[in-house]
């Protein structure tokens, strides 16, 4: 169908966005034809609300939760430290268990534009500088591969674990290209599902909706909770129903350490009854970016790092322990039909958070400018704002040094970028290695130390080993 610009001088004027237009008779015939096929894809109806929304939400001052959270009490938090052998055993048991009968799929929010980490291209494709020079999405696909082997060598199935991707409109072709290049990473292309989440206008303070270009519009993508609607979009739960996955584990891309469909935490939230499950480690500092879990109002869930005041973040207990100390990781579980009811009666509900964000645009003469402070606002949702929605939420307490070591930052930050990634990963399978027996020499012969756990140290030996050799640093018993 073709679109004319008429279709839109109305609509953008009463929706107070006149301006998107301003730049239309300086554009060329392809130009107006990309321009006006992005605008056909806008909601008209609602870009006055969210203008209008988003100027009103970063005016205001934000919804302060500090008088209402309350930590999770312990006893409500599984613990990988806490728990005895027998019990970590048997949530492993069941985990593998239900992947044996496929009933497990992964599914990675990917589409995020790795701002921070500073890349113009997905961040799953970032080299860390292993000795193999393995890619975040290689380790992941390999880590896929060897979950199924075991629970296939224990139950003699042959199983799949479907991994969903969500790619956004600057993550897709990029994403879909090096898989393809890279031959999937050795798993089944047709049990690889990529889909995109959708994107929204960024807004000036004043509600304007800003130009990117003369005839683009800036666009970001909808926030990790935009999840919800992009599985209705692009029909993600019935693929679920048709290759028979009951339980999701959903995780961000940038954790190198990232268990795929751990089946201890799948065998965790399945045997407590869990709809909804999060893992999380104990904050290593109170200013820490990271989540955390506790209670709003007595409703179990996450509250962002950047939501919450310094004064409660450093909150500290009889102990000296951080009063809210259970981290998110970004390492989520739902059960499908959890998610059906999302899809079918709260994700429009989901709150809409501000990011205050410096977005390049062109000014009213038409020259591009890139800010240095921020001048736009995304709007955006946050995937774990459907925990108020279950009705048996659990959480998860993993080791840090054995679960999260993300990747956020350029080199040359403080934290969470390419070298601690890389440390973490190298010192985890130093360990391994230790403990199954080995003795890591130094070139003269001479025992080296212990690996440090901290992602700060570098590990003693470059010693990396595949995932496709070891999934938690089992050893595979020859027979
Ligand atoms: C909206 C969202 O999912 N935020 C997550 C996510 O933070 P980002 O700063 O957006 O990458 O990952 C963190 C763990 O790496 C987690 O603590 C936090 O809660």
């Amino acid at each position: 169908m073709e679109v004319h610009k008429d279709a839109f001088d109305l609509p953008s004027t009463s929706a107070g966005q006149a301006h998107v237009l301003q730049f239309w008779p300086e554009l060329c015939e392809e130009e107006r034809d990309v321009f006006l096929e992005e605008l056909a894809q806008l909601d008209l109806k609602g870009l006055k609300d969210h203008c209008e929304g988003a100027a009103k939400a970063a005016a205001s001052p934000p919804d302060s939760l500090d008088q209402h959270i309350e930590p999770i009490p312990p006893e409500f938090i599984g613990s990988v430290k806490k728990s005895g052998r027998d019990s970590l055993e048997e949530w492993e048991r069941r985990g593998l268990l239900e992947i044996s009968e496929n009933c497990v799929g992964v599914l990675l929010l990917a589409g995020g534009q790795g701002t921070r980490l500073g890349v113009q291209y997905p961040k799953g494709m970032y080299n860390v500088g292993l000795p193999s020079g393995k890619t975040l999405y290689q380790i992941q696909a390999e880590r896929i591969r060897k979950i199924q082997e075991l629970a296939d060598s224990k139950h003699g199935s042959k199983c799949t674990v479907p991994w969903y991707i969500m790619t956004s409109e600057f993550t897709l072709a990029p994403t879909e290209t090096f898989f393809k290049e890279n031959n999937y990473f050795g798993l089944e292309p047709t049990n690889i599902v990529m889909f995109e989440q959708r994107m929204i206008p960024a807004v000036t303070f004043d509600g304007k909706v800003i130009l990117k270009d003369k005839g683009k519009i800036a666009m970001a993508p909808d926030g990790n909770g935009g999840l919800y609607q992009a599985l209705v979009d692009n029909k993600v739960l019935e693929d679920m129903k048709k290759r028979g996955v009951k339980y999701l584990h959903v995780y961000c891309v940038d954790n190198i350490l990232v268990k795929m469909a751990d089946p201890v935490f799948i065998g965790f939230c399945v045997s407590k009854g869990a709809d909804c499950g999060a893992k999380v480690v104990e904050k290593a500092y109170p200013t820490e970016p990271v989540g955390v879990v506790c209670r709003v109002r007595g409703v179990s869930q996450v509250v962002e790092y950047s939501e919450v005041q310094p004064q409660t973040a450093e909150l500290r207990g009889p102990g000296g322990e951080l009063v809210y100390s259970a981290g998110n990781i970004c390492n989520h579980f739902f059960t499908r039909s959890f998610l059906q009811d999302v899809a079918e009666k709260y994700k429009d509900q989901l709150k809409q958070h501000v990011a205050l964000k410096k977005v390049p645009f062109v000014d009213a003469h038409g020259v591009q400018v890139k800010p240095s402070k921020s001048n736009g606002i995304k709007m955006e949702k946050f995937v774990f704002d459907v925990f108020k929605f279950s009705r048996n939420f659990v959480a998860f307490e993993v080791v840090r040094e054995d679960e999260f070591s993300p990747l956020k930052n350029a080199d040359g930050s403080a934290t969470d970028n390419p070298t601690t990634a890389r440390n973490s990963l190298l010192a985890q399978h130093c360990r391994w290695v230790t403990s199954a027996g080995a003795t890591l020499l130094d070139k003269y012969g001479n025992p080296l130390p212990l690996p440090s756990v901290s992602a700060d140290d570098s590990p003693p030996a470059q010693c990396e080993i595949s995932p496709l050799v070891s999934y938690f640093g089992e050893v595979r018993t020859v027979c």
